[in-house]
């Protein structure tokens, strides 16, 4: 009888990264569709690559918010894509983490020599969002679809109300407490006694280091001008301390609301996708590897009965893949962490400085500890760029990639993404 395969792993390599620039919700690409914008990026993506009409191993991405007849989006965007047909594709959701599992998906099958290539992506528009009707409305106007006779029709037509036609606009806000995520972060901000002015120097901090990224060229083969724009329009290369505290707080109540527009992500869309690859096939082709995927992990918390904040999964994701790797907190040489909020980077930080937090809620002896501010999001980040949610983790991936590349052989770079439901993705790369 034949034997089966025991597979060896070896680490996938990150070959490259493209991404659109993103856009303020209802600005550039207000009539752009989610498929227009991930198709636009995997395109992008081939022309850096010379991928045109190349079959890879698969394609996988997702959007957090998707019409129906967006059932495999990415399939759809790889048929219209210069990919070759014939490279099979799917969807994946895990919220704002949703680019980065999708990254991790492909990372794994490449490790375990199922593929030789892939593409991981996410895009996702509040523009174009999906509007829906109620469960009665809906009922009524698939018994019309079906009705075979004109009394049928008459019939579900005649148990339309006024009132069902008023459409569901999808909500930022958790089903299960129905808070807003930024509700939700506020809460943890006060409960980790967050102040309103660290809030704002990370968010200028983080304005100023993209623009400064662009000025340099950084962004230059991580970035294809779309629909008119060639940097993400969220950017304030000009954000100040002082102007941000003009800003009135949007989330949470009362005196201790420290949560603006200026320190937390603004609504907004864009696609972004990765290629990754063993480093035979790139070597194959002539393709640089920046960077390696080295291990992941994924945590959620309740959040629903008060055992933790919403975001605060990767506090709990971190330590399982550190003590899994050998590592400390402080063996990085860069940090990203997804600022969906300034007070959720801020809050994160705190708890794995808190030697009562990290005993009590992590099981540790001892706290992770600090890290070196100065290697945090250099380069800029959410609040800076935008968050299309399913976009972001793609950006990030690509962005630490390229990074560790320009900073040379044996480097390693951390990333921390919190996503709604309460969960949370983090990963280790290394150049
Ligand atoms: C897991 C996760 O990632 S969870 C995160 C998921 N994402 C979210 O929940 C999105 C949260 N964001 C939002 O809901 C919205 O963007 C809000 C509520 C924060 C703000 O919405 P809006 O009020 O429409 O914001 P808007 O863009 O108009 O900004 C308000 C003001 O702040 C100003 N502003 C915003 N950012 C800055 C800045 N960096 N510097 C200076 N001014 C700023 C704007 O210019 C505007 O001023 P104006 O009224 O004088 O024009």
């Amino acid at each position: 009888m034949a034997t089966t395969r025991t597979p060896a792993t070896r680490r996938a390599a990150i070959v490259g990264g493209n991404r659109i620039p993103f856009a303020r919700s209802n600005s550039a690409y207000a009539q752009a569709s989610n498929q227009d914008m991930l198709t636009a990026t995997l395109d992008g993506l081939v022309a850096r690559f010379g991928l045109q009409g190349q079959q890879l191993g698969e394609v996988v991405a997702g959007a957090v918010l998707k019409h129906s007849r967006d059932f495999n989006l990415t399939r759809e965007s790889v048929l219209g894509s210069r990919l070759s047909a014939t490279t099979p594709a799917y969807d994946v959701q895990q919220a704002c983490g949703t680019g980065l599992e999708a990254a991790i998906l492909v990372a794994n099958k490449i490790a375990l020599g199922q593929i030789e290539s892939g593409i991981a992506g996410g895009v996702d528009t509040t523009s174009d969002a999906p509007l829906a009707v109620g469960d009665d409305l809906r009922r009524v106007l698939i018994s019309l679809n079906n009705a075979r006779t004109v009394q049928d029709r008459l019939k579900a037509l005649a148990r339309i109300r006024p009132g069902q036609l008023v459409p569901e606009i999808p909500r930022n806000a958790e089903p299960r407490t129905g808070l807003a995520m930024g509700d939700h972060a506020a809460i943890t901000a006060q409960e980790w006694e967050i102040g309103r002015e660290e809030q704002d120097e990370l968010a200028v901090r983080s304005h100023r280091n993209m623009a400064a990224a662009y000025d340099r060229g950084f962004f230059d083969d991580l970035v294809t001008p779309y629909l008119g724009l060639t940097r993400d329009n969220n950017l304030r290369p000009d954000s100040s301390m002082e102007k941000l505290a003009t800003l009135e707080p949007v989330f949470g109540k009362g005196e201790g609301a420290t949560m603006t527009a200026g320190n937390s992500t603004p609504l907004t869309d864009g696609a972004s996708a990765v290629l990754l690859a063993s480093d035979e096939w790139a070597a194959e082709r002539g393709l640089p590897v920046l960077a390696h995927v080295v291990d992941a992990q994924t945590a959620a918390v309740d959040y629903v009965h008060g055992g933790e904040g919403l975001l605060m999964a990767p506090v709990y994701a971190m330590p399982v893949m550190l003590a899994r790797n050998g590592l400390t907190l402080q063996d990085f040489d860069f940090y990203e962490i997804h600022e969906a909020f300034a007070s959720t980077v801020l809050a994160t930080l705190k708890a794995w400085e808190d030697p009562a937090f990290c005993k009590e809620k992590l099981g540790l002896d001892a706290p992770l500890g600090s890290i070196d501010r100065s290697k945090l999001n250099v380069n800029g980040s959410s609040l800076a760029a935008g968050h299309p949610f399913a976009a972001t983790g793609g950006r990030i991936v690509a962005q630490l990639a390229k990074m560790l590349h320009e900073a040379g052989p044996g480097k390693r770079g951390l990333i921390s993404i919190c996503a709604a439901g309460g969960q949370g993705v983090v990963a280790i790369l290394e150049s």
